[in-house]
This record gives structure tokens, sequence and C-alpha cells, in this order.
């Protein structure tokens, strides 16, 4: 992992100029997020973090991950762990690699032909990669939320039940019991009360994207993944995202993709910086954002690259 680290480092930010990419900048020095979590043990943070703190329990294990979109190496020999129960922010610049990783982690790119993921994802034991794996009991239990709301054209009710229906027998009163439940914790039950009839698609955005949340939620899934949730919402929505993010990680194992630095400071117990496919750093989010190991770490956060 050194080696990657060094050499993503050398062959990119010794000579490459800054650019307009859209993302916001930290200021290492003075940003602090409070982190009582311990590092991750994992061959990327051997090698880029201080480990003085016990490991915390891994969700997956990711070891030796190659991805590839046909001839095209997107994820090269990614080797990390997700802990359970915490956030972990993915971050790098456009096109690094950050959502083919996140779905690789329920294997999202099974739909599309010429894409392949070799080594491991160790989910509770289970290789996820393995052909054997049931892909839909996988995605009911590894959850995603996508950038763009996208309520399916039924009623708000209906799109809670939806996959509730497709994986769990219960009867009516369990089923609305449950509808009530993932609204209540995507923090969208008081707005839709009394409208669960009415089409999810005539909610306004941000009640779109928790409505999808609940949806995500429902299965009771152990992982969730949310690729950019915010990226398309208003300032009032994005912070009731991140308040019911920061609430679901008491029982979820969470991985977000976000361009916003301070948005992966803010929720964040982990964090990852990705370049070009490789997995750059990874530790503890105020060590990252405060006193990262990588110089390439430090120049993106900072503002100095993209
Ligand atoms: N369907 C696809 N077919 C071929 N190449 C793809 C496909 N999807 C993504 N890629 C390529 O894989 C690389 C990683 O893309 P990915 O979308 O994972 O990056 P990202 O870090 O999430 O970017 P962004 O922040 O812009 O969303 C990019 O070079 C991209 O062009």
């Amino acid at each position: 992992m050194t080696d990657i680290a060094t050499k993503t480092s050398k062959k990119v930010f010794t000579s490459t100029p800054a650019t307009t990419e859209d993302h916001t900048a930290v200021n290492t020095k003075t940003l602090h997020t409070p982190v009582s979590a311990p590092v991750v043990h994992s061959q990327a943070t051997t090698a880029t973090s201080k480990q003085d703190d016990v490991a915390p329990a891994a969700k997956m294990q990711i070891r030796d991950l190659n991805f590839h979109y046909g001839d095209f190496h997107a994820l090269k020999n990614i080797s990390i762990d997700i802990p359970d129960r915490k956030v972990t922010a993915f971050i790098g610049p456009s096109g690094c690699g950050k959502s083919t990783l996140l779905r690789t982690f329920n294997r999202m790119y099974d739909l599309y032909p010429n894409m392949r993921a070799d080594g491991q994802i160790i989910l509770d034991g289970q290789n996820i990669l393995d052909k054997s794996v049931d892909v839909n009991l996988l995605r009911a239990r590894v959850g995603m939320v996508f950038q763009k709301p996208t309520p399916f054209p039924m009623s708000i009710f209906d799109n809670v039940a939806f996959g509730v229906r497709l994986y769990e027998k219960m009867s009516k009163a369990e089923l609305a019991e449950r509808v009530e439940w993932a609204l209540k914790k995507a923090a969208l039950w008081d707005e839709v009360k009394d409208k669960l009839n009415a089409s999810g698609l005539s909610l306004s955005g941000g009640q779109q994207q928790r409505l999808c949340i609940a949806r995500g939620v429902a299965t009771k899934p152990e992982v969730l993944l949310l690729d950019e949730p915010t990226s398309a919402l208003d300032p009032i929505s994005t912070g009731a995202i991140e308040d019911l993010i920061e609430d679901l990680k008491q029982d979820y194992t969470i991985a977000i993709v976000t361009h916003n630095m301070q948005q992966a400071a803010r929720i964040s117990d982990y964090t990852a910086y990705m370049y070009l496919g490789d997995m750059v750093e990874i530790g503890k989010t105020d060590q990252v954002f405060t006193n990262p190991t990588q110089q390439a770490t430090e120049d993106y956060i900072t503002g100095r690259y993209g």
C-alpha cells in the first residue's frame, strides 16, 4: 500500500495544477471533528496511519479488490476494512472510483455486462463476490441510496413497503408497522403520515430522498451505501439527512461518497481518500483531516489539488 500511496502522490501531486473540480476545501489546521472510534486496521491503514488504538470490528473486509469496466482498470488492489456501525466517507476527485467501489459492496455492477470484480469483499465471513451468493438477498442486506432521489412511481406507502414485500412474509398490520418505523427512521413520518397513498413523486426533492432512505432502511439492511445522497438538495434537507445519518449509525454500517469535505468531516468517523483507482489513505476522520499521512491527501483536502 505504501508503494501505491507513494507512487500515487509522486505521480499526481508534484506537477498537477489545481483545477476547478467542485469540492469544498478544508483548512486542516483548524478543522477538528470529534471522533471517539479507534483507527481502522487494514492494509491501507497499516501503511498510512498510526495504530495507537484498539481496532473496531470490521463489518466488511475488502481484500485485493480490482474492478474492470471492460479493459479499463477502475479499482486497483483495494484492501480496507469498513468498521461496523460507523460512518466511512469516501472522498477524492471526480472519476477516482468512489462510486465504483461503493457499487461493488452490493454487486450493483452485476446488472451490466463487461464489468468484473476480483478479490474479496467479506461480509460477516462470506465473500460476497462469490458466484454462489444470491445478489437479491445481498442487496437486502446491503442497501443503497443514489445521488438523485429515485422514488418508484407508486404511493409513499408502497415505495417503502416494496423491498419488504419482496423479502419478507408478514401480515398487513406488521407491514404497516414496518413502513411507519422506516418513515420515522428517515425523519419523514410527520410530513407524510396523513398522505401515505399519495404518489412518492409528489414529494419535494429532499422529501423524496428521505423516502428513498426509508425504502433503504425498511428491509433492515446491515449496511447502507449512500452515493452523494445530498448533492441535489438544499441546505435544510441536507442538514436533515446528515442528522439522520448520525442517528442511523447506531444500527447500521454506513459508507458514503461525498464531494463535500465539510460534510465528510461532520458526519464520518473514518475517511478514505482515493485517487485514480488507488486507495491513498484511510483513517479516523479527525486524523485524515487534521494530520493526513500522505501529502496527496493534504493537497486534496486543502484545495491545492482538485
Ligand atoms: N459504466 C462505465 N463504463 C466504463 N467506465 C466507467 C463506467 N462508470 C465509470 N467508469 C469510469 O471509472 C472511473 C471511476 O468512475 P466513478 O464513477 O467510480 O468515479 P467517482 O470517483 O465516483 O466520480 P464522481 O465523483 O465524478 O462521481 C472513471 O474513470 C469513469 O470514467
